[in-house]
């Protein structure tokens, strides 16, 4: 089929070639006179313009309109509108379009023909089917018309508005980006997310008393109504949103986005010769660690071959499933106009948590709740007497205490004071210093509920004392100060009060809320009531209750690799009661409950709320600080702890990006990045090695710029090459030796470019090049598969899919694709943006297997058309 010339498509449409050349334009395609010709997802995109501004007499719009069911806007728009712009015509005001759920039923609103009339409509366009159903983007926000369809009633308003009104736990419906999680293709349901019908609290509930917007959708006696009303009614949080204001708002919004996203792939500059949707600036891309290109294309609607040729414009090299560091998305983000919205990695392990149905900010029932201990940590300056203190207070109760026994230092420990008449526990952390506790809480752990500040009375406030004050006020940990010290001479207890109050702490003796108690920890006087203090500043200020039957929440304080018992890990216990043979998992650390030892060295079965012990059968180490979490079975602990291992790679992977490769050496130069190129050379012979030396120190180039050789050596390239490399930010060069396994590896993960060369003069000349910032990546394109169209299936959603057989060589996901009907290239660079075989979308399809291939909004596929398909590939240099 020839290519339409601008002036028959005018005709077609009865406007004139001017105003179609115009228009042209206007889109960005620079067309000279009407008889040009134009490709032909121009041309449908031109025809689409022209009917969407206007600019198409009535009748002659809804002509192609009807003769095209897949174009067709809507079934409402298809409906001659008077008045030049279709939504011009009488419209029921804006609020009612944007809240058709507090709207009156269309009953009420045309008295004549009650809510027949937009079902009849319906009814009479074919293109109304929903599976036919137009691109949101062809939808001119028409909703509130009188006599159109309202969106209680409109398949295509309820279907939307229903996707949106879930609660927050149901899976997710629809493919839209959205709300998809990262990392996670589209919107498809997590695996082992919440189940559907399964709310959580807070959530709207299933069945919940009707909201006064669903009434007039239920009510309304039109066709679609009834039925989706049922649907929508079903564990969906209500049904206002399904079918009144969610709906109507849910689908100009997109309609909306939609535009916008086509105008700006329209009006965007091409980088590198590839356009990608762009942000306004301030549109949020979610990313989390170690997050690759592709999945970044997969958030935009891009695809990850355009990106990568992106980046590479932007001086970045990344293949499209490298993970990336922050600065490279930022980069990217920047230019593209996103706002990149980097997952924290507490955030992360939340949802990978969710996946396990772990919910970790669940609260209790209140009548579950049980009295717990507080847990204390003691902060201060060097010398003013934490260690001692502690000391003080353990032996002080032990001596008093029945338990005598060997105390074990196992990081934490519970002493007993009596309060008010009655025994209380207290649960102290057992190492001192503000660098655990911030340790813990930089880990998002906080376990203390109280924190003492101890000063000495001799010295008075010091710079850590104002350190530890500053960690506890962030934290939001009432503050308990113990003057220490104070059997010492030039003990002056009241300087301390005084200096204190510089910093808003002031003492209750002052009229302030803070409890200041004078101790001596090598005395032990004053200990008992600075325990009374802690006790009754934690009653004041906090709820010191937790609920010991349900499964095991902690944190990890201490842990150890011991030489007989394995990984022992002391825990505090923050609610549940941890027994032995329950399945755990710590960080990444996984495993059952071998055996239990309390803070006297004596074997427990259990331990509750705020108690701490050290529990043995990890597989491997926790970290101080990470959450501790019981597990239904052993499997889900470990899976738990494979999933955060794989998070922790990933984020390292994106540290470890190329530091310095000679190609990026010049733009680092010019940058100030660096100011010396370090080179290591390692070869077969050292004959070679030094005439290499010798030839690389001889190259001219400017004096701004410094060769420097830091390491030469005969033998492979071994790790602590690589090793130095990575401190001196240097480049390898390989002559006639390869590197071993280790030293490859570490190379990758730590972004150390490691060159090769079997002549002399090939080193030379790319040192050369690169010194002078000449030196590019070659890439050549390679034909990677050829793929004969035997079928097209049409669907609005998706665009026009091919059915088609591969022919030769592999077709990729991330390949680019050229259409060729009779040897012509109809069109080129096309992003492969769904391929399938039968249900499941696939990554490749080899020779010989049939599959459907999307090529998004391109649609112009007929039966006979060849794909081929292409990739970028660098060049080797050696
Ligand atoms: N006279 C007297 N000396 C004390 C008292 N408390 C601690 N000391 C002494 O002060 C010195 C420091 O005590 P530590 O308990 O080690 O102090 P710390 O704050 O834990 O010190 P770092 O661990 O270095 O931060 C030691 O020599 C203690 O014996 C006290 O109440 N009276």
């Amino acid at each position: 089929m020839a290519n339409p010339r601008v002036h028959e498509i005018a005709s077609e449409l009865g406007v004139e070639s001017k105003v179609a050349l115009e228009k042209l334009k206007e889109m960005g395609e620079f067309v000279k006179s009407p008889a040009s010709s134009v490709a032909p997802p121009v041309a449908r995109r031109l025809k689409k313009k022209l009917i969407e501004d206007g600019a198409v007499p009535t009748e002659a719009k809804s002509e192609p309109a009807a003769k095209k069911p897949a174009g067709a806007p809507k079934p409402g728009a298809a409906a001659p509108t008077p008045g030049p712009k279709p939504g011009a015509g009488p419209r029921a005001p804006k609020e009612e379009a944007a809240k058709p759920a507090a709207a009156p039923a269309p009953a009420e609103a045309a008295p004549k023909k009650p809510a027949d009339k937009p079902a009849e409509k319906a009814a009479d366009k074919p293109a109304a089917a929903p599976s036919d159903a137009p691109k949101p983007s062809a939808i001119p926000r028409p909703m509130a018309r009188p006599g159109q369809p309202r969106p209680g009633n409109n398949p295509f308003a309820s279907r939307q508005g229903m996707g949106r009104a879930r609660p927050g736990g149901a899976p997710q419906r629809d493919g839209e980006r959205r709300g998809g999680r990262p990392g996670q293709p589209g919107g498809a349901p997590r695996p082992g997310a919440p189940r559907p019908g399964a709310p959580r609290p807070g959530s709207p509930r299933p069945g919940a008393p009707t909201t006064p917007g669903a009434a007039p959708g239920r009510g309304a006696p039109g066709r679609g109504g009834p039925a989706f009303a049922g649907r929508g009614g079903r564990g969906r949080g209500g049904t206002a949103g399904a079918f009144g204001k969610g709906g109507g708002k849910a689908r100009s919004r997109k309609s909306k986005r939609t535009k916008r996203l086509e105008f700006e792939m329209r009006e965007a500059p091409t980088i590198g010769g590839v356009r990608v949707p762009r942000g306004d600036g301030s549109t949020k891309v979610r990313m989390r660690r170690g997050s690759t290109l592709a999945d970044f294309a997969e958030k935009i609607g891009g695809s990850p071959a355009d990106l990568v040729t992106i980046l590479f414009h932007l001086g970045e090299m990344a293949t499209a499933t490298q993970s990336l560091d922050e600065t490279t998305f930022e980069l990217l983000a920047d230019e593209l106009g996103y706002k990149l919205d980097l997952v924290s990695p507490e955030e992360e392990d939340k949802e990978l948590l969710e996946t396990f149905d772990i919910d970790l900010d669940e609260e209790d029932d209140e009548e579950d709740l049980e009295y717990r201990s507080p847990v204390i940590t003691v902060m201060g300056h060097v010398d003013h007497g934490k260690t001692r203190l502690l000391d003080a207070i353990r032996s002080g109760n032990v001596g008093a205490g029945e338990a005598g026994g060997i105390t074990q230092h196992i990081g934490a420990y519970q002493v007993v004071q009596e309060h008010e008449g009655e025994d209380r526990s207290l649960t102290f952390i057992d190492t001192p210093g503000h660098e655990a506790f911030t340790a813990m809480r930089a880990r998002g752990a906080l376990v203390t509920d109280v924190a003492i500040i101890v000063v000495a009375a001799d010295d008075g406030i010091m710079p850590q004392t104002i350190e530890a004050l500053n960690h506890a006020k962030a934290a939001d940990v009432p503050i308990v100060v113990a003057v220490n010290k104070i059997d010492k001479e030039g003990a002056n207890p009241a300087k301390v009060r005084q200096q204190m109050t510089e910093y808003e702490v002031v003492t209750e003796e002052y009229g302030g809320d803070t409890m200041f108690v004078d101790v001596s920890a090598r005395t032990g006087e004053g200990v008992a009531a600075l325990l009374e203090a802690v006790l009754l500043t934690a009653d004041a200020g906090l709820d010191l209750r937790a609920n010991p039957n349900r499964e095991v929440r902690g944190i990890a304080i201490e842990a150890k690799l011991d030489k007989g018992r394995g990984s022992v890990a002391t825990v505090l216990v923050q609610s549940g009661t941890l027994r032995v043979g329950d399945a755990i998992v710590a960080g990444t650390a996984y495993g059952r409950v071998r055996a239990m030892i309390n803070d006297a060295g004596e074997r427990v079965e259990e331990a509750g709320p705020s108690t701490p012990v050290q529990v043995q059968g990890l597989s491997s180490v926790p970290r101080a600080g990470d959450v501790f979490l019981q597990t239904e079975d052993d499997r889900t602990a470990r899976q738990i702890a494979e999933k955060r291992e794989a998070l922790e790679r990933n984020a390292m992977l994106a540290k470890a990006r190329k530091r310095l490769s000679l190609e990026d050496f010049k733009t680092a130069l010019d940058e100030g990045k660096v100011e010396t190129l370090n080179l290591i050379i390692k070869g077969d012979v050292s004959g070679a090695v030094e005439a290499l030396e010798e030839s690389l120190l001889k190259i001219e180039v400017d004096d701004s710029v410094d060769l420097r050789i830091i390491h030469r050596g005969v033998g492979a390239v071994t790790e602590s090459d690589v090793n130095l490399a990575t401190v001196d930010n240097a480049v390898v060069i390989g002559f006639n030796v390869r590197p071993d396994t280790k030293a490859r590896e570490r190379a990758q993960r730590e972004g150390i470019d490691i060159r090769f060369y079997n002549v002399i003069y090939g080193a030379i000349d790319d040192i050369e090049n690169s010194l002078k910032g000449m030196l590019k990546p070659e890439y050549e394109e390679v034909q990677s598969g050829v793929a004969e169209v035997r079928e097209v299936f049409r669907s609005s959603k998706w665009g026009n899919i091919a059915g088609a057989i591969v022919r030769s060589g592999t077709i990729t996901r991330n390949a680019k694709a050229r259409i060729i009907r009779d040897g012509i290239v109809l069109a080129d660079g096309l992003a492969i943006e769904s391929l399938r075989r039968f249900k499941d979308d696939v990554t490749e399809v080899k020779t010989d297997f049939e599959c459907g291939i999307g090529l998004g909004k391109y649609n112009d596929i007929q039966l006979g058309d060849e794909i081929e398909t292409t990739e970028m590939v660098e060049k080797p240099r050696d």
